[in-house]
């Protein structure tokens, strides 16, 4: 039986956690956007309204609904803000020990019935839920990058995750309008399983000299019918993040097939993380894009 979620926490306002935000409120429920970040608090509000905006251009959403969903958004740098949400979402980078360190300071300030949810695109749900007080509720709601747009969220129940659970986060996902995909527990779960292999075997193809960043990304777009090219996808999710997913890949499965490409490990040594950072495979710095290599 499905619990009623009327408020939702989300914890980390980067790119995930301010999208995530955004469709929360327009789908009608109080949000709690948290960070450590005073600054990145606001950017993200700023983010929010910027693509409320690009929806009201599109004829997607009206005035009026942006309104009441700014309305709906507190944002907070103090984890016991989220002491009443019916539902957090943990949102932060891509680090299981950063995530392990949020959900013990989150447990001790939640309501002992709240559910908690990671939006990783690659951990271990079981081992993170092992980490919290409440491994029946918790789940891994994963949304796609850029979350306003894009349709598909994935739902993966950790080993201990409870049928309550699982239906709650599946009417909540509902009611956002996405659609569900239902992925086991392993290592990048579905979407990341296939396609960051593929966007690292895009950056060995430039590594080894195959093509240069243009010529790749042109290569899946107009060979492939891409919307974006590998590298220009990479550098929109960050770097790190590709790098993360792939060691967890590499770890989790034990394949060499799945080790990271020495130039996805330099780029982001160098701070290269893509779009985040101004610079990865491209350099975002002045008016358009210009490949890096
Ligand atoms: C890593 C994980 O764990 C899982 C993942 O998310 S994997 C990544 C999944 N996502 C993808 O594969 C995205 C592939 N790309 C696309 O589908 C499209 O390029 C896109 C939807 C991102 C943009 O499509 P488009 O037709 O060009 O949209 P358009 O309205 O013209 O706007 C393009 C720009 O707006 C962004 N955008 C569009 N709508 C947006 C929204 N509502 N919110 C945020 N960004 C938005 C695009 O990223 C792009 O950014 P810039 O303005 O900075 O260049
Ligand atoms: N990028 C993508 O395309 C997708 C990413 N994901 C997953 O979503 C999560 C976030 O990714 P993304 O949004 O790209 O990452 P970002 O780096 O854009 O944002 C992460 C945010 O978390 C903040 N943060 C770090 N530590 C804490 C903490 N202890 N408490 C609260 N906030 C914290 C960071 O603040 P600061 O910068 O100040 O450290 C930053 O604002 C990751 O698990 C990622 O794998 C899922 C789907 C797609």
């Amino acid at each position: 039986m499905a619990a009623a979620i009327k408020k939702v926490g989300v914890i980390g306002a980067g790119q995930m956690g301010n999208g995530i935000a955004h469709v929360a409120a327009l789908g009608g429920f109080d949000v709690i956007l948290n960070d450590v970040s005073a600054d990145r608090l606001k950017s993200a509000m700023a983010t929010i309204n910027g693509n409320l905006s690009r929806q009201i251009a599109k004829k997607l959403i009206s005035e009026d609904a942006r309104k009441q969903a700014l309305a709906r958004i507190t944002a907070t740098e103090k984890l016991d803000g989220l002491s009443d949400c019916d539902l957090v979402i943990e949102t932060a980078v891509e680090k299981e020990e950063t995530k392990r360190k949020i959900f013990n300071e989150l447990c001790a300030v939640l309501k002992p019935e709240a559910i908690v949810a990671s939006n990783t695109s690659s951990i271990s749900i079981t081992r993170l839920a092992a980490s919290t007080d409440r491994p029946e509720r918790f789940i891994g709601i994963h949304f796609m990058n850029p979350v306003p747009v894009m349709e598909l969220v994935e739902l993966i129940r950790g080993i201990a995750t409870d049928d309550a659970t699982f239906e709650t986060a599946k009417a909540f996902v509902t009611k956002l309008g996405k659609q569900i995909a239902v992925s086991e527990d392993f290592p990048a779960f579905i979407v990341n399983r296939i396609l960051l292999p593929m966007i690292n075997e895009a950056i060995y193809t430039l590594y080894e000299g195959v093509g240069n960043v243009e010529a790749i990304d042109m290569a899946m777009k107009l060979g492939a019918h891409h919307p974006m090219g590998p590298l220009e996808l990479a550098d929109f999710i960050g770097l790190d993040t590709c790098l993360s997913i792939m060691q967890v890949l590499h770890e989790g499965l034990a394949d060499s097939k799945y080790r990271p490409c020495p130039l996805l490990v330099k780029y982001v040594e160098a701070g290269w993380l893509g779009r985040k950072t101004q610079r990865g495979f491209y350099d975002y710095r002045g008016d358009k894009p210009v490949p890096t290599r």
